[in-house]
């Protein structure tokens, strides 16, 4: 029997404040194959950003376990590249340093530095940010600094690039370049990737998977949808795309009809 690329098995997830214990999560099994683009999406306070922790190491899980590539999932490490909503570029250093931090604590037992140097270009490169590497975090635009942030994580080749809201705090319209480079990225590197996400119509357009969450507490997967779309994608023929309509339906049915925040419905 083959093993998927990276699992989650019963993984459940309980905080304990002031006594009391809350199960935020509970029973999430499954599996992702190498290359494949997850998104996970759900209400507010369904336990994404607590699932994408457990995955990065980050979060200790209550129960069940991650196994990636064969092995448990116990501390943070390279292997798991996150990208948080809020870049988390050091503000002291340029795009080009950020970068080269992370590929000479990745790579400095390994790489010469002329070639650390040539490949934190290359990563650079990749996101279109090499016209930039010398600027710091506070010249750049928000735009600017997540595709640095996704430089930073892709250069240390991680197996599972991690991505909690990575284009939350973006304009609809840099949202959108930014979506382009990921999916060009995705393709060229076939990547596996984890992205957490509100917005129906980049989980559509980005993944291969999606998995709907229902509320919590004791949030769990409710349905996991294939898009079952051919690549590369480009949004302006999906738009009227009669599969790509009916896949965006299927989600918005299940945020807003069967899984509905109590509050909103
Ligand atoms: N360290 C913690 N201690 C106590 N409760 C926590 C902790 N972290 C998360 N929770 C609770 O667990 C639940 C899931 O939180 P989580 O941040 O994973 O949700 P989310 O789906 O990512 O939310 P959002 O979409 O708003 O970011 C929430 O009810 C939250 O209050």
């Amino acid at each position: 029997m083959t093993h998927p690329y990276l699992s989650l098995e019963n993984v459940g997830m309980d905080f304990t404040v002031a006594g009391r214990t809350f199960h935020a999560v509970t029973d999430v099994n499954l599996g992702i194959d190498r290359g494949q683009f997850v998104s996970i999406i759900g209400h507010s306070g369904c336990g994404k950003s607590t699932l994408l922790n457990i995955v990065a190491g980050l979060t200790r899980c209550t129960t069940g376990g991650v196994i990636l590539d064969g092995q448990e999932v116990n501390s943070p490490g390279p292997d798991r590249a996150v990208v948080f909503q809020n870049h988390s570029l050091l503000p002291w250093l340029t795009a080009y340093q950020n970068v080269r931090l992370a590929v000479d604590k990745v790579f400095g037992a390994s790489k010469s530095a002329s070639e650390r140097h040539d490949w934190t270009l290359h990563n650079l490169r990749l996101v279109h940010m090499d016209h930039a590497v010398d600027k710091r975090p506070d010249e750049l635009s928000g735009g600017m600094k997540q595709r640095v942030g996704i430089a930073r994580a892709l250069s240390m080749e991680p197996k599972v690039l991690l991505m909690d809201e990575p284009f939350g705090a973006l304009d609809a319209l840099t949202r959108a370049h930014l979506q382009d480079t990921v999916m060009e990225i995705q393709a060229r590197l076939n990547s596996t990737v984890i992205m957490i996400t509100h917005d129906v119509d980049e989980a559509v357009l980005l993944s291969d998977r999606i998995v709907m969450m229902t509320n919590g507490p004791s949030a769990t997967i409710g349905e996991v949808l294939t898009v079952d779309l051919p690549r590369p994608r480009r949004r302006l023929d999906l738009s009227d795309d009669a599969r790509y309509v009916g896949y965006r339906a299927s989600v918005l049915r299940f945020l807003y009809e069967r899984h509905a925040k109590p509050e909103a419905a």
